[in-house]
């Protein structure tokens, strides 16, 4: 066990699930959760998952925590971690999940405890729901985590880090934060631009009512609805704060889109064909690679 006593700030989908997992994968002693909402506090203090609960100060459970994980909405970490900061037990190891990574390091940089260890993380794992009652222990299980350690973090800290999320069933990758925010606008973000834009278009459109709208969603218009109903504060900051990477992919999804508009103009059968296939071959490869 690498980490005796775990700290987690923002008990909802992501925290929740972590405090889940590193007991049921006994990854620590002793669990605290701190959350500022009081009924998320009174449904963490229900559902058992702690063995503390904290609403409003967390100096105390911080001062004892060989482990700290940010888990509240991405806008909020630097300040939380700020806040945190002079209650952290020397040595301690502190992480976050945060769907963007660059900026956090960019607002924290030359500002932490040089006695501190701070190793930035993502897990990619998540659903559309949120709240302490959507998260579950086998979230985590076979997908991967991201860290993204500054250059020149201590080595063991980084060590025992990966440890812990290999415990709670995660493969773990390190990457730089640039290229970590560069991949998930990609793979992440701008699927859900791309969700939120198609919703909207649909319920926008004047000659198909909302009812049939929802009546005849069996195919793929069902499964972005489940994109779509992401929580919508936690995605405006992923995009503000994941900016110039989203604009790229934004760009770059246009002119392929407008590609592909051209063919359907101009009966070009043979691109559509192309492109259909290759993606097809994609989900093939994904499929394959969630058997390993
Ligand atoms: N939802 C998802 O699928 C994934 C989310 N993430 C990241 O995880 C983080 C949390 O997301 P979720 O768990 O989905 O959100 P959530 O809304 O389910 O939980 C966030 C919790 O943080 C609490 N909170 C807010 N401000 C706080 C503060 N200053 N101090 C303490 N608690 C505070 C809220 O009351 C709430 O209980 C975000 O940064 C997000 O980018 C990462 C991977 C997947
Ligand atoms: O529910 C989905 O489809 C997701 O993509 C979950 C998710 C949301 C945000 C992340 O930073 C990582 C994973």
């Amino acid at each position: 066990m690498r980490f005796e006593t775990l700290l987690i700030v923002g008990g909802g989908l992501i925290g929740s699930s972590i405090a889940r997992a590193a007991r049921a994968k006994d990854q620590c002693k002793t669990i605290y959760i701190a959350d500022t909402s009081e009924a998320a506090c009174k449904s963490i203090t229900e559902l058992g998952i702690a063995d503390g609960v904290a609403d409003g100060h967390a100096d105390h459970f911080a001062a004892q925590a060989d482990l700290v994980i940010l888990c509240t909405p991405s806008a909020r970490l630097a300040t939380t971690a700020m806040n945190l900061m002079p209650s952290l037990k020397a040595g301690a190891v502190l992480t976050d999940v945060g769907s963007v990574k660059g900026h956090l390091v960019q607002a924290l940089a030359g500002r932490l405890r040089k006695d501190i260890h701070f190793v930035p993380g993502h897990p990619i794992a998540g659903t559309e729901n949120s709240g302490p009652e959507a998260g579950f222990a086998e979230l985590f299980e076979k997908r991967w985590c991201v860290l993204t350690p500054p250059k020149g973090t201590n080595e063991t800290a980084v060590a025992d880090l990966i440890a812990f999320w290999k415990g709670l069933g995660s493969l773990v990758e390190v990457m730089d934060p640039s290229r970590h925010d560069m991949v998930m606008a990609t793979t992440s973000h701008l699927p859900h631009l791309i969700a939120y834009t198609l919703v909207g278009t649909a319920i926008d459109m004047e000659t198909v009512t909302n009812k049939e709208v929802v009546k005849f969603s069996a195919g793929g218009f069902r499964d972005f609805t489940r994109i779509a109903a992401s929580d919508p504060v936690m995605w405006r900051d992923v995009f503000l704060t994941n900016k110039t990477a989203t604009l790229e992919m934004v760009d770059r999804f246009i002119e392929d889109l407008t590609a592909l508009k051209r063919a359907i103009r101009w009966d070009d059968g043979d691109m559509l064909l192309d492109n259909f296939a290759k993606t097809r071959d994609i989900r093939r490869r994904i499929l394959d690679a969630d058997k390993d």
